[in-house]
Order: C-alpha cells, then sequence, then structure tokens
C-alpha cells in the first residue's frame, strides 16, 4: 500500500461505486474509503465488500451509524489519509468540495456535472492526459462528450477529420432510478442547438469543428449517436475502420453478429460477465458505418453509466504524476478492467 496511490471516492452512486471498483483492481492504486450521506443499501453494499466508509457530512455521520454501518470517520478524516479524492457526487454539488479537497492537499478528479471553470481543465485520457500531467486538479467530462472525443480524435489522429455533426439520443434516467425520474412513452428535443456537448468536447480539444443536437429518448439504458462528418478528402471505409481501430476503448459491434439494438450491447455485456454489465467502450456498429467520398457516416452506443469509468483511473495518475504517458496508463487501465477492441471476435482484452 505504502507505493500505491492512495485514492478516496466522495460520492458513492452510479459513478462513484463503479470508480471505487475500478480503483481497487488497479495494481498501483489502493482505495482508502469511500464517503458518502446516504445510510440505506447502497453505502451498505460498500461496507459489506469491506470497503472503510466515511460520512460526508456532520448531519449524516450519526443517521448512517445509527442505520448500523461501520461508519469510520467523516469525511476531513478520509482526505487526512489520501493522495487524489474522486468527487462523485451529484452534478454541482462537487463544485463545493474544492476548496476543502485544497486545505487538505489532496488533488481532485471531478466528474462531467460540474462545469469547465471549475478546475479550468476537462479531461478525457486520450486526446489529453499530457496535460493533466501534475496538475491539482481535473474534470472528466460527462459521457456523451467522452464518445464524442473519443470517436473524433480517432479520425483527428489520422488527419482525415474536417467537420462533425452529431445527432444524439439520451437515455431518459438511469436505470435504478426509473421508479421516480425520467419521461416515458415520448422524445423530447433538447432547447437549443448546438447542445452542450460539442462545446463541451472543445473544452478538451479546442479546435474541434463540431456541432451536436440532442434529444432525450423515453429508455433508461445507453445513449446512441448518429455522427455526419466531413473528411478532409475522399477516404475509403478500410481507412476510416482501421483509424477507430486504432483508438483504445472503441470496439467494433455489428448487425452481422446480432448487434441490432442498443438492449443487445447491455446483454452482450452481461453474457460476458462485466461487472454490473458494464461496457466501458463507445460500441460502433462497423457494418453501418458508411463513407461517401469524403463523406463519413456511424453510429454507436455508449454505456452511459461505466464509460467515464475508465477515464476517472487514468485522470488519477495523470494528477499524481505517477506514469507520465497517457498511453501506458490506457494500456493499465484497460488491462486491469479488461476493456476490449471486439467484444465478439476477440475473447483477449484489447491492446
Ligand atoms: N449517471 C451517469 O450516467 C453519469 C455519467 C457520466 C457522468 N455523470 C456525472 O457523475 C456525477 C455523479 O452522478 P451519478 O449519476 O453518479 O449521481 P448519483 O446520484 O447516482 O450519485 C451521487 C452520490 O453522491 C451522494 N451525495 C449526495 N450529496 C452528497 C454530499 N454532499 N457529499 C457526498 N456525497 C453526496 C449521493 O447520496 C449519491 O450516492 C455527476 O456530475 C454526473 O453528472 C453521471
Amino acid at each position: 500500500m505504502q507505493d500505491k496511490i492512495k485514492v478516496a471516492v466522495n460520492g458513492y452512486g452510479v459513478i462513484g461505486k463503479r470508480v471505487a471498483d475500478a480503483v481497487r483492481a488497479q495494481e498501483d492504486m489502493a482505495l482508502v474509503g469511500v464517503s458518502d450521506v446516504i445510510a440505506d443499501y447502497r453505502i451498505a453494499t460498500a461496507a459489506g465488500k469491506g470497503i472503510p466508509v466515511y460520512a460526508s457530512t456532520e448531519q449524516a455521520l450519526p443517521v448512517m451509524a445509527d442505520a448500523g454501518l461501520p461508519v469510520v470517520g467523516g469525511l476531513h478524516d478520509l482526505l487526512e489519509n489520501v493522495d487524489v479524492v474522486v468527487d462523485c457526487t451529484p452534478a454541482q454539488v462537487g463544485a463545493g468540495n474544492l476548496e476543502l479537497y485544497r486545505a487538505h492537499g489532496v488533488k481532485s478528479v471531478f466528474q462531467g456535472g460540474e462545469k469547465h471553470d471549475l478546475t479550468g481543465h476537462s479531461f478525457v485520457a486520450h486526446a489529453n492526459y499530457a496535460n493533466a500531467l501534475g496538475r491539482d486538479s481535473t474534470r472528466v467530462v460527462s459521457c456523451n462528450t467522452t464518445a464524442t472525443v473519443r470517436a473524433l480524435t480517432a479520425l483527428k489522429d489520422v488527419g482525415l477529420l474536417s467537420k462533425a455533426r452529431g445527432v444524439l439520443i439520451r437515455r431518459a434516467t438511469d436505470p435504478w432510478e426509473s421508479d421516480h425520474s425520467g419521461i416515458m412513452n415520448t422524445i423530447v428535443p433538447e432547447g437549443r442547438i448546438p447542445s452542450h456537448q460539442g462545446p463541451d468536447a472543445q473544452s478538451v480539444v479546442p479546435d474541434l469543428d463540431v456541432v451536436t443536437m440532442a434529444a432525450k429518448g423515453a429508455h433508461t439504458q445507453n445513449h446512441l449517436h448518429y455522427w455526419t462528418i466531413e473528411l478532409t478528402r475522399p477516404a475509403e471505409k478500410q481507412e476510416v475502420l482501421e483509424a477507430f481501430r486504432a483508438m483504445p476503448r472503441i470496439a467494433f459491434v455489428r448487425r452481422s453478429d446480432g448487434v441490432v439494438a442498443v438492449n443487445s450491447t447491455v446483454e452482450l455485456m452481461e453474457d460476458l460477465g462485466r461487472p454490473r454489465g458494464d461496457m466501458y467502450e463507445v460500441a460502433l456498429w462497423e457494418d453501418i458505418l458508411t463513407v461517401d467520398g469524403n463523406e463519413l457516416y456511424y453510429t454507436y452506443t455508449v454505456d452511459n453509466q461505466a464509460i467515464v469509468v475508465p477515464e476517472n483511473i487514468d485522470a488519477i495518475r495523470a494528477l499524481t504524476g505517477t506514469v507520465d504517458d497517457g498511453g501506458e496508463s490506457i494500456r493499465r487501465t484497460d488491462r486491469a478492467l479488461g476493456v476490449r477492441q471486439d467484444f465478439v471476435r476477440s475473447s483477449v482484452a484489447a491492446r
């Protein structure tokens, strides 16, 4: 434990519990504890796994203790013993924690619900690991923005990307909250164009020419994106596929393999034995992708609950500066999580 990066997770919800497990899967990291304000099954499962549990507020501590949780202490105590905290509290709550983390001399990773200005740095590992090195804090961008940046930088890396225009069909709510939030039996267009994901992608890669439009669907699992791309020159489909294949965390799926809809990938992840059925990769339909001269069209699906998890792990290494090379950090993270390049046709972990 001495040489490992000591990590805390504040906010043990959809993202926090996944990041906590991913930290535990890394050879160079130790999860010192998780902190929250809840006292029910959600945090009890952390205690059940032997993860030390802390209370994030003074009011929460007695409530958690009364519920029989083995609360080790308050968030202040946890922060005394870690190098990095990953803040996975609800959107905008995290912003109120930055000064606390700084006061404890702890580096901090925030999530996409916070504004770029909070940390002045927005993170997607492949795109800008290098300029996060040694920083005090960063923000891992949202699930939609992470997928957008991964796919567009794959094209940018090989000099093919001129302009990108995307339509994002978002899930209504996380599945476990569908008893009390989310829409039903409709599609709701977002009130403005561009939707926020395009400008957010530019907070990671400023020179991207990208416009996004979004709508909220009535389903609860996964987003679906459609992209129309103007390439810098006419290209062959094979060349475009190679560009995506070279990008970590993009995996091909095919209708011909029976992956015909968003729910197919959900079932596939379960069948692959993924924890919680999580899909860390962008699942891009190889046999739908079409190139026509200098125009490219493609679609993929994104597991909103999981895609940012490997990015959080890389952000921890970048801030602490323990691994200088982003490619090396990505390889380590992906090996530990079993990230793949192809779900059906390759039985081995990718790259
Ligand atoms: N759910 C997604 O699909 C998704 C995807 C990408 C990014 N994000 C971002 O991740 C962040 C967390 O979202 P989530 O979906 O995990 O939320 P969530 O509601 O599932 O989890 C948040 C957790 O924080 C806890 N919490 C509330 N107030 C707290 C406080 N003051 N101190 C400590 N803990 C507190 C809650 O009890 C809950 O367990 C947000 O910024 C969100 O925008 C969410």
